[in-house]
């Protein structure tokens, strides 16, 4: 038996990423999976194409006090319903929250894995980025721990594919009539993942993120999260590729390209690609990101977080390529 582990909100698309993932992992079992309406199906009337040996396995309705015998839990539920429920899970059971109730949250640890793993190896309770964060976050840090940005005047311009919503909602906004051939900027001036964003800029580089601007765009493509980062800073575009290239050297997720990052590239995988051009006359600089939003933005993250924390290597069960086309 390998590291016990669950999944609760698993008929959800971050929670069925984390299936995916679970299930081909050469150190986790999935021996539990819960949810609400779901409750009482079988793994394999959720998902058909689920290997043999997890068919069976039934979804229980979600309750941290009947929990079986686990190592480690993957909450995958809506952000908002969560809190009360995980502070009642035993705290000997690890835990990687998907959504947004724990990030900066006193007792839990922002999991920016690719940025910060030694803040994450060894602690118990993981707040997963979201995953706009995880696409921008990624691309910002080298420039602001490298003080080549300023990080008050940042502007965050971003394009998301459907399933960033989840498959729960019951809003229009998000059927197939309404998305496919149409482009929606939505959550403007104030979008959730604000708060989250200007701490880490803050955390990152010392200084205030109180000009940051972010408008993210319902685009109609299934997977995927591409940020353009408008910034004001002197640097060249060598000078911000070099510099990322030395803060990931020896991180396995992130590739620094010459060219800007497509989607595609990421699709099915927790690889962030990032690239920059800049225009120092013009005091310039454009950082780009891109993650799968069920990967690095959400699924990949979580594993890689709980790679980390289990003290396995980072990249156990994450280290397929992408899918392509
Ligand atoms: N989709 C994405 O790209 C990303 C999502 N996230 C975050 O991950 C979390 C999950 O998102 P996502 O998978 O997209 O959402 P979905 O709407 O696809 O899934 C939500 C899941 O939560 C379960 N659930 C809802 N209410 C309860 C409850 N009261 N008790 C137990 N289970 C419940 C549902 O189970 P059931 O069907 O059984 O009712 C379902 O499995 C959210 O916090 C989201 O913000 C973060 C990054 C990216
Ligand atoms: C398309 C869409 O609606 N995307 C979601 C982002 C999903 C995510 O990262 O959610 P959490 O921060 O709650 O974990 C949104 O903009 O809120």
């Amino acid at each position: 038996m390998g590291i016990r582990a669950g999944i609760v909100g698993i008929s959800g698309f971050g929670g069925g990423e984390a299936l995916r993932l679970i299930a081909a992992h050469p150190a986790f079992d999935l021996v539990y999976a819960a949810g609400e309406g779901s409750a009482g199906s079988r793994l394999v009337d959720r998902y058909p194409g689920v290997p043999a040996r997890l068919a069976g396995l039934v979804i229980e309705k979600w309750d941290p006090d009947t929990l079986p015998e686990l190592d480690l839990l993957f909450a995958s539920l809506p952000t908002g319903t969560s809190a009360e429920a995980l502070a009642r899970v035993p705290p000997q059971v690890k835990i990687v929250d998907l959504g947004g109730d724990h990030r900066h949250v006193e007792g839990w640890t922002y999991g920016l894995a690719d940025v910060w793993p030694d803040r994450i190896s060894g602690q118990s309770r993981i707040a997963n980025p979201g995953c706009f964060p995880a696409a921008t976050l990624t691309a910002l840090a080298p420039l602001l721990s490298g003080g080549l940005i300023a990080p008050d005047r940042i502007v965050i311009d971003a394009k998301t594919g459907i399933s960033g919503a989840g498959r729960g909602g019951a809003d229009t906004r998000f059927g197939y009539a309404e998305t496919n051939e149409n482009l929606q900027p939505y959550g403007l001036l104030r979008h959730v993942h604000m708060p989250e964003m200007a701490h880490t800029i803050e955390a990152l580089s010392g200084g205030s993120a109180a000009g940051l601007v972010f408008t993210p765009h319902l685009v109609p493509m299934t997977r995927g999260v591409l940020v353009t980062i408008y910034c004001r800073g002197q640097a060249s575009t060598d000078q911000c590729l070099t510099a990322a290239r030395e803060f990931y050297a020896d991180r396995p997720f992130v590739r620094v390209t010459d060219r800007p990052p497509q989607t595609k590239w990421a699709s099915g995988s927790n690889l962030a690609f990032v690239s920059y051009a800049a225009d120092p006359e013009r005091d310039l600089v454009i950082a780009m990101g891109v993650v799968d939003n069920l990967g690095k933005g959400a699924a990949g993250h979580a594993v890689q977080n709980a790679n980390l924390i289990c003290g396995l290597p980072e990249t156990a069960g994450l280290d397929g390529a992408p899918v392509w086309p």
